[in-house]
């Protein structure tokens, strides 16, 4: 699904964020990646989603080489894989609704099957009541499913969550969580960084920890830390 062989990432700044990361993550995994900041999490995000690519290595999604990918390919594999951030990123002057029938609209799903995928995708975030509402009127945790929603409504292989939990409280966190674990059920791969302890250490899932460009551990049901 997702494999990563000898990838070393050198950014045009000369900044080395990543040295030598060999990562296979199959089928319907659910995957954490920790590490302190700046230790190349969100660099192994891009990577996946061919938002930059490796100076040496290679990045597979599916058994393609995102190297051979051309650009006008880019949105086919885009497809495949749904991106949360910890900010949102809603569109605020349209409703819950159209925020998550947008990702359908784009990629010319026939207009009668975008009514029902997104009345099944508002049920399955448990936000059949707020269709209407536009994004302001949500609160952080609301909109952070309304995000997940539109990640993925078009049913992708994989999610990727960044740090999604960042800027919610502990509560809220939680029911994040529960949606993540929903859609990973539901077959769907998902792979969140994030420096959330708390999370890491009670939700046990594989932990890959990251430590200045490296892999430090990778452990099937691992904790944030050593100590913790
Ligand atoms: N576009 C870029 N150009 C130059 N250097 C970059 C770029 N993006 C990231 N870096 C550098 O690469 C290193 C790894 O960054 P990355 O964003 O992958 O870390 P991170 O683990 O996601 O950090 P955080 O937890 O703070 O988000 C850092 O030293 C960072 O400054």
């Amino acid at each position: 699904m997702i494999d990563m062989k000898k990838v070393k990432k050198t950014y045009r700044s000369g900044v080395q964020a990543l040295n030598d990361i060999n990562i296979h993550i199959g089928k319907e995994e659910f995957v954490y990646v920790v590490g302190p900041s700046g230790a190349g999490k969100s660099t192994i995000i891009k990577l996946i989603i061919r938002e930059v690519k490796p100076t040496e290595g290679s990045v597979h999604i599916n058994g393609t080489n995102l190297d051979d990918l051309r650009k006008k390919q880019i949105p086919y594999l885009r497809r495949k894989i749904g991106v949360v951030f910890q900010d949102f990123k809603l569109f605020p002057n349209i409703s819950v609704f159209e925020n998550i029938a947008f990702a359908l609209e784009v990629i010319e799903t026939p207009r009668d099957r975008i009514k029902p995928r997104v009345m099944e995708v508002l049920d399955l975030v448990k936000l059949k009541d707020k269709a209407r509402y536009k994004p302001r009127e949500l609160s952080g945790g609301e909109q952070q499913r309304v995000a997940i929603g539109r990640a993925v409504v078009n049913k992708p292989a994989i999610l990727i969550a960044d740090e999604p939990t960042g800027n919610l409280d502990p509560e809220t966190a939680w029911s994040i969580m529960g949606t993540l674990e929903d859609i990973n059920y539901w077959g769907t791969t998902v792979v969140m960084a994030t420096h959330n302890s708390h999370i890491v250490n009670h939700l046990k899932k594989r932990v890959i920890a990251i430590d200045s460009g490296n892999i430090v551990r990778d452990e099937s049901r691992g904790a944030y830390s050593y100590e913790a």
